[in-house]
């Protein structure tokens, strides 16, 4: 049924929009994806770090400022300790890029100033260390590390410029993450609409299928091979429950003359409305169908010989005296009806269908506009002579 569909046009678009959907919404995936990981980084920490550190830098400056004037090995141990404090918040900001890998291609370029800006305050903590013996040494200290000062702000500056411009990238891609969300959203439920549209459509195909293959085009009335089925079914159950089955064959008159004198076209119209007329008088548990080209076959269960010659009597005077719309016949069409019954028994539906198909004819041939019945012989009992085996129906009495 699937590949049946899938081979339609109808079929072969929604496979292809089907698999432009699956490629969409995987680029689409991959692109949330990578977004979302964007939007998600926090520059929070590398941020307060640089301000931190950047801080240091006039703190710095001011020791080196007192230590010049007041030149105490106190004041040098001042120098000396923020000199190592710079060195731990430049550490820090390394590491702390080191964590954001969407920033650290960003700041590729500033790596050799970091390890420049390192070893010169290593060096810079070398000479503080030296200058605590010998405190002439402040004054080249002071010069050094104002230079070195000089350059930490660069640095800082220039990362900050840097976080700035992949915040601004942030929200940009926050805004785009939106409108994915929202197409992807959107696309998934266009699927979800089409998916359902395809299984109403196969579902509608399966049914208009079966309809066909079960009921006759013409009078819309069921055909041959589901009565068989139906029938079959039913003789089952008349056999389990020893019921009665009644099958009924409808041959409408002369039906030649009406196509021979008002054409076909007419004949047909004659057709549908018996089978219309037929379906309204017959019990919704009967099954009525269109089995030849003028014959009809109605199928009874739990209905004796007597009831279904009654019923085929209504049917037949109703079809007598009824008066077809729409077509101008000199007489109205008449029908001759053949009954036959079965009860339990282990007939096949051609067997009874042979005993309808009898009767059908003894109405023909006494004069048609009729209902006759042919019944099966009565089938054989099992216990040909019931005496030989009464003693299989006396129970044995029970041991006490
Ligand atoms: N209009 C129409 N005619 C059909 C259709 N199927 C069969 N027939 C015609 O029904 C007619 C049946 O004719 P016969 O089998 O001779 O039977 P009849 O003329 O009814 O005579 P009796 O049954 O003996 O009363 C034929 O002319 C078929 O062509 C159909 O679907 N539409």
């Amino acid at each position: 049924m699937m590949l049946r569909f899938l081979r339609q046009p109808s079929g072969r678009l929604a496979s292809i929009f089907a698999a432009l959907l699956c490629a969409m919404t995987a680029v689409m995936g991959s692109y949330v994806y990578s977004a979302c990981q964007k939007a998600s980084a926090d520059y929070t920490t590398l941020i307060s770090d640089i301000v931190l550190a950047q801080q240091a830098t006039p703190q710095l400056r001011t020791a080196l400022e007192e230590g010049r004037r007041l030149p105490s090995s106190e004041q040098i141990e001042y120098i000396d300790y923020f000199i190592s404090l710079s060195k731990q918040h430049l550490n820090n900001i390394k590491s702390s890029i080191e964590r954001h890998r969407y920033l650290i291609s960003d700041v590729e370029y500033l790596n050799n100033h970091f390890s420049e800006l390192n070893s010169r305050l290593s060096d810079l903590n070398l000479k503080a260390q030296k200058a605590q013996q010998r405190p002439e040494l402040v004054d080249p200290l002071q010069r050094v590390a104002m230079d070195i000062g000089g350059a930490q702000s660069w640095l800082y500056n220039q990362l900050l410029e840097e976080v700035r411009a992949i915040s601004v990238q942030q929200r940009f891609v926050m805004q785009r993450l939106s409108i994915a969300v929202s197409v992807l959203l959107a696309l998934m439920v266009s699927a979800a609409i089409t998916l359902c549209l395809a299984v109403i459509y196969l579902h509608r195909q399966r049914n208009v299928m079966q309809q066909l293959m079960l009921t006759d085009e013409l009078t819309g009335l069921y055909n041959r091979r589901h009565l068989v089925n139906v029938a079959s079914a039913a003789l089952t159950q008349a056999q389990r429950d020893n019921g009665s089955l009644s099958l009924m064959l409808l041959d409408i008159d002369h039906f030649k003359q009406v196509n021979d004198t008002y054409g076909h076209p007419t004949g047909d119209e004659v057709l549908r409305q018996i089978s219309k007329l037929l379906r309204k008088l017959s019990r919704p548990s009967d099954t009525l169908a269109r089995i030849g080209g003028e014959e009809f076959c109605l199928l009874m269960p739990n209905t004796t010989t007597h009831d279904a010659l009654q019923v085929a009597d209504r049917l037949r005077r109703e079809i007598e005296v009824n008066t077809l719309s729409g077509i101008d016949l000199l007489a109205n069409p008449t029908i001759s009806i053949g009954v036959t019954t079965c009860h339990g028994g282990s007939l096949t539906f051609e067997q009874l269908y042979s005993y309808a198909d009898k009767a059908l004819y003894q109405a023909k041939a006494l004069g048609r506009n009729r209902a006759e019945s042919q019944l099966p012989p009565t089938e054989p009992t099992p216990y040909k002579n019931p005496q030989a085996y009464a003693h299989l129906l006396i129970s044995e009495p029970i041991d006490s």
